[in-house]
């Protein structure tokens, strides 16, 4: 289905991932994204699936179709497999939309043959118990199967050895021919670019050029500024036609080795040609080999049917793509330049006034946030009424804006320990008896008080854990403690294991929960769209605990792994990994905190 982008703009917090984004993706065509790391190519197709919602500008879908009609397949595809089976995983998917059983399992079928796995050899096989390369055909099968009318590939071929690269790109050739309206984000330009009707081009957010990829060679530097290199196929081209050996650029590396093969190689042993050939040869197998079209002069061609038509706008469009003035570009006018500048200055003041105090608290020495952390904690175990705890709420409320942490990251936080708060609070509320005339539930005020109390007490020390591990890194972190437990070291304690067991711990928390993020997103994406709180169900939760398990035991294992390979032997004395330097700043802010504790514990007495 054609799809029209139109001003989209996304931010992270308060940071731009893309801005002001026009774009045509035309139906049936396959459309290559491409960008350095951290252009934005995911979060555009995270928007495209329906996943994240534009902060500004609009996607329009044709009038029967919806992002839900877009299938989406991750860049780690572990993330994305749920089901006991290939099958099962397949036909998630299907069963979320409500396909009855027989149609079921035959879509399922189909789609694992499309895919390239044989359903009879896989389709009882554990999803998680498959090399990197299956794993990502069973998630393409999935995102195939209840036939989305928009195909959504993040860089498919990652990680991918050649001969399973190359069978990945069968299949999505497969898929093309089949009609799918497919956009792929990828680095790897000289496998998807001979197969791609468009490609599009994005630095730091922004849309640089879209267009046919032979717009792009005689756009000298389209792809260079953006910070990429042409194919192979091209560079080794353009240097065979300055030589004089070639007339024209070939459209991938298969025909240029086929239009090598016709010449006499005149050169054969010592020429640029037989040289340029050797290197091709030894690409090949990482190069799409796709033969598609006749050679192309170096001008290029007429737009393929469906293409956007050149702007009409005023900006630069020439050649056949459309090519998008980026910074520094000299075709942006001073009022353009100030228009911009007065659009973002708000933005920037307001990230540099988050970040001045922010780092207050992350400037702080290690062993303050240590000190205050146990002597807060110890101060609300304590704490007892209302005032005194809110009174401590407050506190940590001030905090939290205090630290500049971005306030969807807070949310994101808190989200998941609602439920349990939300279950603790009301079994104390509530009791049973069965014998009582009014009811067998008996509500209590007293009990909701106590409950409640208890429960803001919990979530205070949480949240004194997220406002350590949020201001503090890892090293600072680990430092801090060690010097804290230090004198058990006298006890025959191992503080050094404690101290790295510990920090490994904090550090593991938002990691935990970052994963249950991406897992909902990947449950989203098949077809189990759930908003709010039902995506915190039983049944919800369920679905995420063997995947979560599975990741967290495979981070763990990685994590022993890599601490062994790096030597680690806790019997050896350590050279530390940073020097703490206490300052004037972390004494006032010791007293602060012993103040802060003294006033709570006097509140509370
Ligand atoms: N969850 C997030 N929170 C904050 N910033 C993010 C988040 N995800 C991405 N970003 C930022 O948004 C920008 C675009 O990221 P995105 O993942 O879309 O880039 P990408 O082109 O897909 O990169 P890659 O090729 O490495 O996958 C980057 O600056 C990145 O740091």
């Amino acid at each position: 289905m054609p799809v029209q982008l139109t001003g989209v703009s996304y931010l992270y917090g308060q940071s731009p991932a893309l801005s002001n984004i026009d774009l045509l993706i035309p139906e049936g065509c396959l459309t290559v994204l491409c960008g350095v790391t951290g252009s934005g190519k995911s979060t555009l197709l995270r928007l495209l699936s329906g996943l994240a919602k534009p902060s500004s500008g609009s996607i329009d879908y044709p009038p029967e179709s919806s992002a839900v009609s877009a299938s989406i397949v991750f860049q780690q595809p572990e993330s994305q497999l749920f089901a006991a089976s290939v099958r099962k995983d397949v036909e998630y998917g299907l069963e979320q939309r409500d396909v009855p059983e027989p149609r079921r399992s035959e879509a399922a079928t189909r789609a694992m043959e499309q895919a390239g796995l044989d359903p009879e050899q896989y389709g009882q096989r554990s999803p998680f118990l498959l090399s990197g390369g299956e794993k990502r055909r069973v998630c393409i099968a999935g995102a195939i199967a209840p036939l989305p009318r928009l195909l959504l590939l993040d860089e498919p071929t990652a990680g991918l050895d050649p001969p399973a690269a190359r069978a990945l790109l069968d299949t999505v050739t497969e898929l093309k021919r089949g009609g799918y309206t497919i956009v792929i984000a990828t680095h790897d330009l000289d496998s998807f670019f001979p197969l791609a009707d468009q490609v599009v081009v994005l630095s730091q957010g922004a849309l640089r050029y879209s267009g046919p990829a032979r717009g792009l060679w005689t756009e000298a530097r389209v792809l260079e500024d953006a910070g990429l290199e042409p194919p192979a196929y091209i560079r080794i081209s353009r240097m065979l036609m300055r030589q004089g050996r070639l007339d024209a650029l070939p459209a991938s590396a298969g025909e240029l080795l086929a239009r090598l093969d016709k010449r006499s190689l005149a050169h054969r042993g010592s020429g640029a040609a037989s040289c340029a050939k050797e290197r091709l040869s030894a690409d090949k197998d990482s190069l799409a080999l796709s033969a598609e079209g006749g050679p192309l002069p170096a001008g290029g061609g007429p737009l393929a049917e469906g293409m956007p038509p050149p702007a009409e706008d005023g900006r630069s469009a020439r050649s056949e793509g459309r090519l998008v003035p980026g910074e520094g570009s000299a075709a942006q006018s001073p009022a353009d330049e100030a228009a911009a500048d007065a659009g973002a200055r708000p933005a920037a003041d307001a990230a540099a006034l988050n970040f001045r105090a922010g780092s207050v608290l992350q400037m702080l020495d290690p062993r303050v946030k240590w000190l205050a952390m146990i002597l807060w904690s110890l101060v609300f175990l304590k704490t007892e009424g209302a005032f005194p705890l809110a009174l401590a709420a407050l506190m940590i409320g001030g905090l939290l804006a205090a630290a500049g942490i971005p306030r969807k990251r807070i949310v994101w936080f808190y989200r998941p320990f609602l439920p349990m708060f939300l279950f603790l609070w009301l079994l104390s509320a509530f009791s049973w008896d069965g014998t009582d005339a009014g009811g067998p539930f008996q509500f209590s005020a007293e009990g909701a008080l106590t409950g409640g109390l208890a429960v803001l007490r919990l979530g205070l020390l949480i949240s004194l854990g997220f406002l350590f591990t949020e201001t503090t890194s890892g090293a600072p972190l680990r430092e801090g403690l060690e010097w804290a437990i230090a004198p058990l070291g006298r006890l025959g304690v191992r503080t050094r294991n404690w101290s790295l067991a510990v920090s490994v711990t904090l550090q593991f928390i938002p990691w935990v929960l970052g994963r249950i993020s991406l897992l909902q997103l990947a449950l989203a994406s098949r077809g189990n769209r759930k908003r709010g709180w039902e995506r915190w169900t039983p049944k919800q939760l369920s679905l995420m605990a063997v995947p979560l398990l599975l990741q967290v035991i495979g981070m763990g294992d990685e994590l022993a792994t890599a601490i062994e390979a790096r030597g680690y032997d806790p019997s050896k004395p350590r050279t530390p990994w940073l020097v703490l330097c206490w300052q004037r700043r972390d004494t006032a802010a010791l007293l602060l905190a012993v103040l802060a504790a003294a006033l709570l514990w006097w509140a509370s007495s």
